[in-house]
């Protein structure tokens, strides 16, 4: 079995159960996997040695809530909120239309251009969703296309009501035929329940149609205003509910609640609806950041993830996010490391692959140019990633 060790690391956040951070550290890798991690004077023999020479290392990000699958942009629309315009959902229509017009090979290849670009910046496993096609043929050779193209794929059909459709048959369409098309190569199925786009009770059939199915859910909650999409998320058991700008107490309730025999400490237990909170999102619709302090002190896992999308979020970079809730939600550091890896991973599932450094999980690493991981916040906007390796691979 082929091993690297990368070696002379300065601090290596693990982001396991005990919030382990090791000093001049090293990782053995093998193959795919990571096979020992300790201090740098103790480290075995590999095949290839990587001399870190005093950087820092954590685990790849994981980018749990994005929309790769679109055409064109709105910059229009963005400049427009920017002098005082407010977002609302109907915007999604523009990226529709704009998406429709690309042959299979232009929309692949933006996909897999936006992926590289995530890839770059650190994230080793990304989650993405359908939600620009909103016709059952449409959707379809999203999802298929999108398939092979991303980590985590998500149906989000219910993303917005079209144009001269009345939204109770749409829902339909949606919980029925178009949710029998794509069923074959999604993990998840969402529904952005929100003013503008689907109520409760369209909300509520979407997700028992995804049930009945056997399909992991998400949905996108309390985004623009209050609303009923935290609490459906936890009666549902979605693995997340994400925007969560306006919450109440009793939503933070449910969604602690739904994390009652979870032991961070061991991280044992019965998993519940994770909060995601997204703040490049945020900043860029001028919404109130999502309170990710008061949900940790509630006891909600929460993950932090780009949303990357023409709308309400135009970029992918991780460390972005992980800085401005440092900055901005009063999140420490490593709470900030940890909701964009291992709360990432919880969001869709994983954690027991990818989200932190541990032996038997994959090698998913972000090696930063920094000799602490506080450089993230303390150097905003610097372009601290010097390599990332996913799945044991030397990607750049
Ligand atoms: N909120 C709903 N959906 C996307 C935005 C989609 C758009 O405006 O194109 C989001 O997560 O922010
Ligand atoms: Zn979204």
């Amino acid at each position: 079995m082929a091993t690297t060790l990368l070696t002379n690391i300065a601090q290596l956040v693990t982001v396991d159960a005990a919030g382990t951070v090791m000093e001049n550290a090293a990782v053995l890798i093998a193959e795919d996997k990571i096979q020992w991690v300790g201090a740098a004077n103790d480290a075995p023999a590999a095949d290839t040695v990587h001399d870190l020479k005093g950087k820092t290392v954590l685990p790849g990000w994981v980018d749990s809530h994005s929309h790769l699958i679109f055409g064109g942009d709105r910059a229009e629309e963005f400049v427009a909120r920017m002098a005082g315009e407010s977002y609302a959902a109907g915007g999604i229509a523009v990226t529709t239309s704009a998406t429709r017009s690309l042959s299979d090979e232009q929309l692949t290849n933006l996909v897999t251009a936006r992926r590289a670009e995530a890839l770059s910046m650190g994230t080793t496993w990304m989650e993405t969703k359908t939600g620009y096609g909103l016709e059952l043929m449409e959707e379809t050779r999203h999802a298929q296309l999108g398939r092979s193209l991303v980590d985590t794929l998500t149906f989000l059909g219910a993303h917005l009501v079209p144009a001269g459709i009345d939204a109770d048959e749409y829902t339909d369409l949606v919980a029925g035929p178009m949710l029998d098309a794509v069923a074959q190569y999604v993990d998840f199925v969402d529904v952005f329940c929100e003013r503008g786009a689907f109520t409760q009770e369209q909300t509520r059939r979407v997700l028992q149609a995804a049930q009945e199915k056997n399909l992991a859910t998400k949905v996108h909650g309390n985004q623009l205003g209050p609303g009923p999409g935290v609490k459906l998320a936890v009666e549902f058991g979605s693995h997340s509910v994400d925007h969560v700008n306006y919450l109440e107490d009793s939503d933070i309730q449910a969604l602690a609640g739904s994390w009652g025999t979870w032991d961070p400490q061991t991280r044992t237990g019965q998993v519940g609806t994770v909060a995601t909170c997204l703040p490049a999102c945020d900043l860029s619709t001028r919404q109130p950041l999502a309170p990710g302090r008061e949900l940790l002190d509630a006891g909600v896992p929460i993950a932090l993830a780009s949303n990357c999308n023409p709308g309400t979020s135009y970029t992918s970079n991780m460390n972005f996010c992980v800085a401005t809730a440092v900055l901005q939600m009063n999140l420490s550091l490593s709470e900030a490391i940890e909701a964009a890896t291992y709360g990432g991973a919880l969001a869709l599932g994983v954690q027991d692959l990818v989200g932190s450094i541990e032996v038997g999980k994959r090698a998913d690493l972000h090696v930063l140019d920094a000799p602490v991981a506080a450089h993230l916040a303390y150097r905003p906007g610097m372009n601290l990633t010097h390599s990332v390796y996913r799945a044991g691979q030397l990607m750049n």
